[in-house]
């Protein structure tokens, strides 16, 4: 099988990640986007900026294109939806990242441009929507449904039937108890314990999860 093209937008340590995530026998990386100019995260594959770039760089291909992936970490779901509507309309598809180690049930769904990360696990009957991460290690358990732009983070663990909610962002190595609701936009700070519902565009931190405490 020969290796297909493919561009990463985002040019940050995530894309690093997701090059390493990639089948080298099916994915070939040859070029990464950004709306910044910063430094390529590779020294073999050029960094272009914007999106005008990208489209007059598209056209001067002699060899089709057909796939890419967002690399956009962080709780910024918004602006990983966003960029993936963008390389969708330009006729570019998402395929979804698994990585070797990576371990997803047979009867889990997963979206279009999701990234299930080195060592971590997607179980039973779960549901993820498009654009998700599951990061490094992190594991989502059984009947969960996650909703389109969610990051669980590094070593973050989801109990049985955990409802996460569009764009939310759970931290390094948070714990979400069985059938909690993780409203739209939440952020659960890295080594939050959760117990209850968190409302939608709330951060919580700490043990039992609470809001920060303004001083
Ligand atoms: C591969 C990767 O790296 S993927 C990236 C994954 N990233 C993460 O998991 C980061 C998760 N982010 C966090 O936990 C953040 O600290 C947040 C979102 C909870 C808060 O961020 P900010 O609003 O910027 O808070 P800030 O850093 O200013 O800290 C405010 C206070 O809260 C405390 N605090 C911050 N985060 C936490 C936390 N997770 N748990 C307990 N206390 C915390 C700080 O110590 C500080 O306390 P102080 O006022 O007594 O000094």
């Amino acid at each position: 099988m020969t290796a297909q093209p493919l561009v990463i937008w985002g040019g940050t340590g995530h894309a690093r990640v997701i090059r390493e995530a990639l089948r080298r026998e099916s994915w070939h990386v040859v070029a990464v986007f950004d709306q910044r100019e910063i430094v390529s995260p590779f020294e073999d594959v050029p960094l272009f900026v914007g999106t005008d770039t990208f489209s007059s760089w598209m056209h001067s291909q002699s060899v089709e294109v057909v796939a890419a992936c967002v690399a956009i970490g962080g709780n910024d779901g918004k602006s990983r939806l966003d960029t993936a509507d963008f390389l969708l309309s330009h006729g570019l598809n998402l395929p979804t990242v698994i990585h070797r180690t990576g371990f997803v049930a047979t009867t889990a769904t997963i979206g279009d441009g999701c990234h299930v990360l080195a060592q971590a696990a997607v179980c039973a009957n779960a549901r993820l929507g498009r654009s998700v991460i599951v990061n490094t290690a992190a594991s989502v358990d059984h009947d969960c449904v996650i909703g389109d732009g969610v990051h669980i983070g590094p070593g973050a663990r989801l109990g049985g039937e955990v409802l996460v909610e569009e764009n939310a962002f759970i931290g390094i190595g948070a714990v979400v108890l069985p059938r909690v609701r993780i409203g739209s936009g939440a952020i659960i700070g890295a080594g939050a314990i959760v117990t209850r519902d968190v409302p939608a565009c709330t951060t919580v931190i700490g043990n039992p999860a609470h809001p920060p405490i303004r001083k």
